[in-house]
């Protein structure tokens, strides 16, 4: 990959005259889809080629770096954070200034015309962007968002979650009776984080992705994964993690102090997600986080919003906002919290 060519970042800083800047938080689209009625088609979405979501990903305006897969699931990491392809869902999570929207159509097209499916459920989800004027037109609003969307679902939702002149989180949705396997998804996305932690990301401090990876210690969040990580140049790190039974889990950091951000994102099942959390807390030390679960009947995180309603407090942190939102399908939590206490963050 051609690290200074096409991708969103590079665009950033050469669109403003005032210094480097990237724009850590993503765009996420997950969508699950299911086979059209009759026909013989065995409806995998695997059967997508490198080659077709290379050209996809064009209009998105990211790059391939790398891949690897297991038997539930086809894992591939981008120049722009990451893309997750299972039997019947496609996870696309896209950071800078990338254009993910624009892709939206031409997949729906591509999957019905190469895989027989349809949409099931969708969910596009975002936080508010640091430097919303720097985006494309397509993306600078959640509005001008949805207006992309409704265009293609006639039974959206979109809503608006912590405050509004603050921290937001922005999810589309629609209203279907959505899918009936367990399923759950935990989010922190993490600013602020500290310098000293944030140096093992830099190609001063680790010579590539495997030594960072080590050296922060991301290897023992969940150990046993098929890891794919990768340092850019001269800072930035991507990885994505495979974990049995089409578990995943990915991270993606951006660690220039004036901007610094970093995403957890995983759909491992757990009946409590307050080890995992505090782990990745460790790890990065954030000033702040926006946490947000999914959770839906059939899973064993279903009952977890609760536990997380009576979290007022996670070491060294205190909740600011904390929203419960029952969807057609899922339990759904969005809770900001922030350092209330200074930790001495341990070296790298
Ligand atoms: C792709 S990574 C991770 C982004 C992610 N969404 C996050 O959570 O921060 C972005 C980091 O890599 C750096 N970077 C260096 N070269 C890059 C490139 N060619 N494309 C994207 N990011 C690059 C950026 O400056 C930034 O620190």
């Amino acid at each position: 990959m051609d690290q200074h060519a096409t991708t969103g970042g590079e665009e950033i800083a050469d669109s403003t005259d005032c210094g480097h800047f990237f724009e850590g938080t993503e765009k996420l689209l997950e969508i699950w889809f299911a086979r059209n009625n009759g026909g013989g088609n065995p409806g995998d979405l695997r059967s997508i080629s490198r080659e077709e979501w290379v050209t996809l990903l064009k209009l998105v305006h990211c790059e391939i770096i790398s891949s690897k897969q297991d038997a539930d699931m086809i894992a591939y990491l981008l120049s722009e954070s990451s893309l997750f392809v299972s039997k019947r869902r496609i996870i696309l999570k896209t950071c800078g200034r990338t254009t993910l929207l624009a892709a939206l159509t031409p997949l729906l097209s591509l999957v019905k015309q190469k895989c027989g499916m349809q949409v099931m459920d969708i969910f596009y989800s975002r936080k508010n962007y640091m430097r919303p004027e720097l985006q494309h037109e397509l993306h600078q609003s959640f509005d001008d968002e949805v207006k992309v969307l409704d265009k293609l679902f006639d039974n959206g939702a979109a809503y608006a979650l912590g405050r509004l002149n603050r921290d937001t989180w922005y999810l589309y949705t629609i209203e279907t009776s959505g899918i009936n396997e367990p399923d759950q998804t935990l989010e922190l996305l993490m600013q602020d984080l500290d310098s000293t932690r944030m140096s093992a990301f830099t190609k001063a401090v680790c010579k590539d992705g495997l030594e960072a990876t080590k050296k922060s210690g991301i290897d023992q969040i969940i150990p046993g994964a098929i890891i794919d990580d990768f340092l850019f140049e001269p800072c930035g790190y991507s990885m994505n993690a495979i974990l049995p039974n089409g578990a995943y889990f990915t991270i993606h950091i951006t660690p220039e102090p004036e901007f610094s951000y970093v995403s957890f994102e995983t759909n491992v099942e757990m009946s409590t997600y307050e080890e995992l959390i505090l782990r990745v807390l460790d790890i990065f030390q954030p000033k702040k986080f926006l946490m947000t679960l999914f959770a839906n009947p059939g899973s064993s995180a279903n009952d977890f919003y609760s536990d997380i309603h009576n979290i007022g407090q996670i070491k060294g942190f205190s909740r600011h906002d904390h929203q419960l939102c029952v969807l057609k399908s899922y339990n759904l939590t969005c809770s900001v919290y922030k350092r209330s206490q200074q930790i001495e963050a341990p070296p790298i």
